[in-house]
């Protein structure tokens, strides 16, 4: 992914001589002053990544976001890193990897760490699974935001406080979905009930949704965050693979267009992940432009839910494969050829053989 898509294909030659240019008298008259600023922001622009300037007391470390199903998590990094890597949609549970998100400014780099929620009386598997990622994704964390929905306080939320608890974390407790109240003032005797309940580092209520109060919060967690050069490059968003990425794209859009006749364990597998690089067609002699193949296989569970994904005359499919690929083509800035299959593997949720050889 490149943060600079209009960087032209001789760069490398002109980044040096804007970056001689730059060593100029400082008596200069004003056309030189004008000069030198438009240097200096070309330089700072083609700069390595990571060279930018950095606080003396740079804060870095990683950030858990923790609470039950469909408060927001997902939604909440995402606004965060103002980047849609993770993916949302309205059916719970929909988060069934660990992702990592890095906001890093010239203050601090916060790395997220993005979890399922942690479950109870779940039998399947599939949420073994993920409670077992939940609780891993605690370890070495520096903060856990602890994301609750601002309607409710539930018996949920209770068990994954009482697991924080066990543990010496600093928890900050974001009450998401703050537009909701009807009464804006109704959040005050909130913070009042959850300060009684728990020892929380600070309190910050927001609607990760609507982007209020996230400034906030970012200057909470930074405060929260030990004095440490960051973990990764400046420009990096993610940690995870273009691959993943397109699988949970193309889930994200079947989730979204077939609501709730799907269960959330669809699953979508990359076969094929192939970057062709721009070149002349040796049949037409034509230039082709750079560009992506990705094979999918989405798995679903029986006859009657491929006939689901598929959609009438392949309509759903279709408009699933289209959707997918503008958002990848976006998101990755290059042009991407996607094919999609659909497959059932009866009972795979339940089944921990499946599980692994899936990946998870
Ligand atoms: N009104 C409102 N809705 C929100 C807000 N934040 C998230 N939502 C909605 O809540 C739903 C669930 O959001 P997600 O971000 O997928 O929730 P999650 O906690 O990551 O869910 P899981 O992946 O199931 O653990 C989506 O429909 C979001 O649009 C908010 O601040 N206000």
């Amino acid at each position: 992914m490149s943060n600079h898509p209009d960087v032209p294909s001789n760069n490398e030659d002109s980044t040096q001589n804007m970056i001689e240019n730059t060593d100029v008298d400082t008596n200069a008259d004003s056309v030189e002053d004008i000069t030198l600023e438009n240097d200096l922001a070309i330089e700072e622009f083609f700069a390595p990544s990571g060279s930018a300037q950095l606080a003396d007391d740079f804060r870095s470390g990683y950030v858990a976001i923790v609470g039950r199903p469909n408060v927001g998590k997902s939604t909440l990094m995402n606004h965060l890193l103002g980047q849609k890597l993770s993916i949302t949609s309205r059916k719970p549970q929909t988060t069934r990897h660990r992702i990592h998100g890095i906001l890093s400014n010239h203050e601090m780099q916060a790395v997220f760490v993005d979890t399922p929620g942690i479950h109870r009386n779940e039998v399947r598997a599939i949420n073994e699974r993920m409670n077992k990622a939940a609780v891993s994704a605690l370890v070495d964390v520096d903060l856990v935001l602890f994301v609750v929905d601002s309607d409710q306080w539930r018996d949920d939320d209770l068990l994954t406080l009482q697991k924080l608890g066990e543990t010496d974390l600093t928890i900050v407790l974001v009450i998401n979905k703050s537009d909701t109240l009807k009464d804006k003032g109704s959040v005050l005797p909130l913070i009042e009930t959850f300060n009684e309940s728990f020892d929380f580092a600070d309190i910050v209520p927001v609607s990760a949704l609507k982007n209020q109060n996230l400034d906030r919060l970012q200057e909470v967690i930074a405060s929260h965050l030990p004095v440490a050069a960051p973990i990764y490059d400046t420009e990096q968003i993610t940690d995870r693979s273009e691959r993943f990425l397109a699988s949970e794209i193309i889930r994200e859009k079947i989730m979204r267009s077939a609501g709730d006749e799907v269960p959330y364990d669809l699953t979508v597998q990359i076969d094929a992940f192939k970057d062709e690089p721009a070149h002349t067609d040796p049949k037409t002699g034509r230039p082709r432009k750079a560009c992506t193949f990705i094979d999918a296989t989405i798995y679903v569970e029986r006859s009657g839910q491929k006939a689901i994904v598929i959609g009438d005359k392949g309509q759903r499919i279709k408009q699933v494969g289209m959707d997918a690929r503008k958002d990848m083509e976006q998101l990755f800035n290059k042009k991407i050829m996607l094919t999609l299959w659909v497959k059932v593997k009866r009972g795979w949720s339940d089944d921990e053989r499946a599980l692994t050889s899936l990946g998870y």
